[in-house]
């Protein structure tokens, strides 16, 4: 097979230059399948390659050798000139594009104006009246206010029905007063709000006439427009540093007996009159939809995080050598070794897996948007068991991808150099904000434990969860197919996510019937609930990518995507097996043929593993590490870069003279006596 690579340089490391001409597709093809289209797959490529031309706009040093301020101030004026030039440098189109020129410029540590993007406009989009949004909305687009979403308190992020921030409504005045009255009432959390913005969506419980209404969304001035000082009654400020995303100013929000107008709570679905009559949403979570905006985009940036790292690792494994395979034969690239290979490969696939999942969960997730405008909310309840699913494995997955790629890259992987324990501290922030995992898997659970009462009921259900009531086969057909008949594989995922659902469910039942109070029963049953959810949402995954691969037209593009999907679903496979080993569904003959296809997988992807990490298509300043270079010129750029290390301005630190010296003369005295 010729090279289908196109981007073979002259003076790259000649060890990864090797890796690239082994490709068997071109990788900017096998880019369009990852960002959905070959447009988007060029669009990125014309701005990071624009955005290269502009000195103001490259870092000033390495990210990892700014103070927290300095991080903070760097985000804060690359988006001061990104904000200024949006059109003229880039002419950036669409959420997707201004990610990526985010990714580029800034990178993941997070900007001024994060969750300005993120939520704060998605929520006002959501759930603003059209009149507010000529007040807010228009002005938020423009950039002349910056906000946040506050919902999170010092006491409660994940019972929103318990937070203890109120709102009451006075009806004398046409006022909502809004008020911390506890410590542990304090907003704590949101992304921006320390610092950056001077507006913020804050979620209260609403009281109207001492009823609790629970939690709704009201548009607060924090800062005054021109000075940026706190508004009186409102304290406000930065919770420190974190694990990472650390140029966020994530904040504390104190409201003081704070009074804003009625007309200030987002009114698009919900009302309270000026005499203070509740009129109810057509859904009772439709204030919930920035939460969902944000679960519905994760998989994707999940699967940048973890490609980032992969491509870092991967790339790094190809001109790494290490040891011997054949003592007569050169120290090989860490990469031949199959340990390296299934410790990154399942990796890569995954990726591509969660970026495909992603694609149709943000085409649910816009049909239900659309529906929503319109008061239809019929998928709501789909989308949110998906969205919640898909969140917490996809998370929890992409962790330990990430903390595999650094390990894969040895002692150079635990230096900031390779940038991979950044990516890993942010990505991470994911299993928790926008929903803590086990309590997204617990709503999920919800959902199946629903769609099992009406299949042990004898009704159909159709649509994501329509396998549980499908016909089932006893025993796994998966070595007793043509090579590459996905169907079996898919089917035995399907037997696997079944049985746990009605295991779950049989055990729920059981308890309820013994008298158990159903919230008890739950909890008893949660564990076995939280893999129910987990099968379920790994199977869609695995349908997804199979569901991709089919609809694929070119060839070499098909045939690499098929290898990686082989890889998935026997790897996925060997990892759940032990519930289909338990009901006799899958024998160990077909645990050995899984296997050996596992095996064989991994040698089929080993030539083809850059390109399919090139086609990711982050570039070195979008990567900001040393091991991931594209050129694979790894080691003289370690080098340079600990030039960067404050420590080495001087050969003597004055640490040196006031403690070390010290305590060696000291040493020195006693050891004369
Ligand atoms: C583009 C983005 C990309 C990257 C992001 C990058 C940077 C951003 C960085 C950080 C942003 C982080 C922002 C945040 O973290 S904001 C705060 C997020 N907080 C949470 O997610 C809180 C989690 N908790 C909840 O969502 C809820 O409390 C709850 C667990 C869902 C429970 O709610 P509750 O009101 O008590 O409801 P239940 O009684 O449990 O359920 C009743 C009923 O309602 C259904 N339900 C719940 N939620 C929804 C929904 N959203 N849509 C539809 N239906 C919903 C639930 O299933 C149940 O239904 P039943 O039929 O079973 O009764
Ligand atoms: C980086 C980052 C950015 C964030 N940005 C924002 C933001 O912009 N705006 C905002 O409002 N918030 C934000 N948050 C807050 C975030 O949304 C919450 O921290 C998150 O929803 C989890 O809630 P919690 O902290 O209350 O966890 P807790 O609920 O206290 O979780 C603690 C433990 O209790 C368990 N648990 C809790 N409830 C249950 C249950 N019902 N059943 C079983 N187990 C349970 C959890 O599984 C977990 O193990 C952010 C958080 C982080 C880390």
């Amino acid at each position: 097979m010729g090279n289908l690579n196109k981007e073979i340089r002259d003076g790259d490391h000649p060890d990864i230059t090797e890796e690239r001409l082994k490709s068997t597709f071109d990788t900017h093809k096998m880019a369009a399948q990852i960002y959905n289209s070959q447009r988007a797959a060029d669009r990125r490529n014309e701005i990071t390659s624009a955005v290269l031309k502009i000195p103001e706009l490259q870092d000033i040093k390495p990210l990892p050798f700014l103070s927290r301020e300095e991080k903070v101030e760097e985000a804060a004026r690359k988006i001061g000139i990104l904000s200024e030039h949006l059109y003229d440098l880039v002419n950036v189109n669409d959420g997707a594009e201004l990610y990526h020129l985010n990714n580029v410029v800034i990178g993941g540590e997070g900007n001024p104006l994060a969750l300005h993007g993120v939520m704060f406009i998605p929520v006002l989009q959501a759930q603003a009246t059209d009149e507010q949004k000529k007040k807010w909305l228009y002005r938020a687009m423009k950039r002349e206010i910056i906000g946040t979403y506050a919902q999170t308190e010092m006491g409660h992020g994940s019972n929103l029905r318990k937070l203890e921030t109120t709102a009451t409504y006075d009806k004398a005045t046409e006022e909502f007063v809004l008020n911390s009255p506890t410590t542990t009432s304090m907003k704590w959390w949101p992304g921006n709000l320390g610092k950056s913005t001077n507006y913020a969506v804050v979620v209260a419980t609403l009281i109207i006439n001492e009823k609790d209404y629970g939690p709704h969304s009201f548009m607060v001035q924090l800062r005054d427009e021109n000075t940026h000082k706190p508004l009186p009654n409102i304290e406000v400020g930065d919770i420190g540093p974190k694990m990472a995303y650390n140029a966020t100013d994530n904040g504390f929000l104190k409201l003081n007996h704070l009074r804003i107008p009625r007309t200030n709570m987002l009114m698009k679905h919900v009302k309270v009159e000026k005499d203070g009559t509740y009129i109810k949403p057509p859904h009772a979570k439709m204030s919930y939809s920035a939460m969902v905006h944000v679960r519905a985009h994760m998989n994707n940036t999940m699967a940048y995080f973890l490609a980032s790292s992969l491509t870092i690792a991967v790339r790094y494994s190809s001109i790494r050598r290490q040891g011997h395979i054949n003592p007569k034969e050169p120290e090989v690239k860490v990469l031949e070794y199959q340990t390296q290979q299934h410790r990154l490969f399942p990796h890569i696939a995954r990726a591509y897996a969660f970026s495909f999942a992603g694609a149709e969960t943000v085409r649910l997730y816009e049909k239900v948007k659309k529906d929503m405008e319109s008061g239809e909310t019929e998928l709501m309840a789909d989308l949110h068991a998906l969205t919640s699913g898909l969140k917490s494995v996809v998370t929890y997955l992409t962790m330990q991808g990430i903390e595999q790629a650094r390990q894969s890259c040895g002692g150079h992987g635990y230096s900031m150099a390779s940038y991979i324990s950044e990516i890993y501290g942010i990505a991470i922030g994911g299993c928790t904000y926008e929903g803590e995992n086990m309590v997204m898997l617990l709503q999920l659970a919800r959902y199946l434990m629903k769609a099992a009462k009406a299949v042990k009921e004898g009704k159909k259900v159709e649509g994501l969860v329509g396998y549980l009531s499908a016909p089932d086969n006893r025993h796994s057909l998966i070595d007793r197919t043509p090579e590459k008949s996905y169907d079996t594989y898919l089917k035995t995922f399907e037997h696997i996510a079944r049985q746990q659902i009605f295991r779950a469910f049989d055990k729920l039942e059981k308890m309820l019937t013994s008298g158990l109070p159903h919230s008890e029963a739950w909890n008893k049953c949660s564990v076995e609930l939280t893999r129910a959810s987990r099968l379920h949402t790994r199977l869609f995954i695995a349908q997804a990518f199979a569901r991709r691969v089919h609809d694929v037209v070119d060839f070499h593009i098909k045939e690499a995507l098929d290898d990686l999907l082989h890889l998935h679903l026997n790897y996925e496979l060997l990892d759940v097996a032990s519930y289909a080993l338990e009901d006799g569904h899958l024998c160990g003959e077909q645990m050995n043929f899984i296997r050996s296809e596992l095996y064989r997988s991994l040698g089929k992807i080993r030539p083809n593993a850059v390109s399919y990490v090139d086609a990711w298509e982050l570039s070195d300043m979008e990567l900001r590490s040393v091991l991931g270079r594209r050129d694979g010129h790894v080691y003289e750029n370690l080098y340079k870069w600990a030039q960067n290390s404050s420590l080495n301005r001087t050969d003597v630190l004055p640490v040196f003279e006031k403690y070390l010296k010290p305590l060696m003369m000291s040493a020195r005295k006693n050891s004369k006596l």
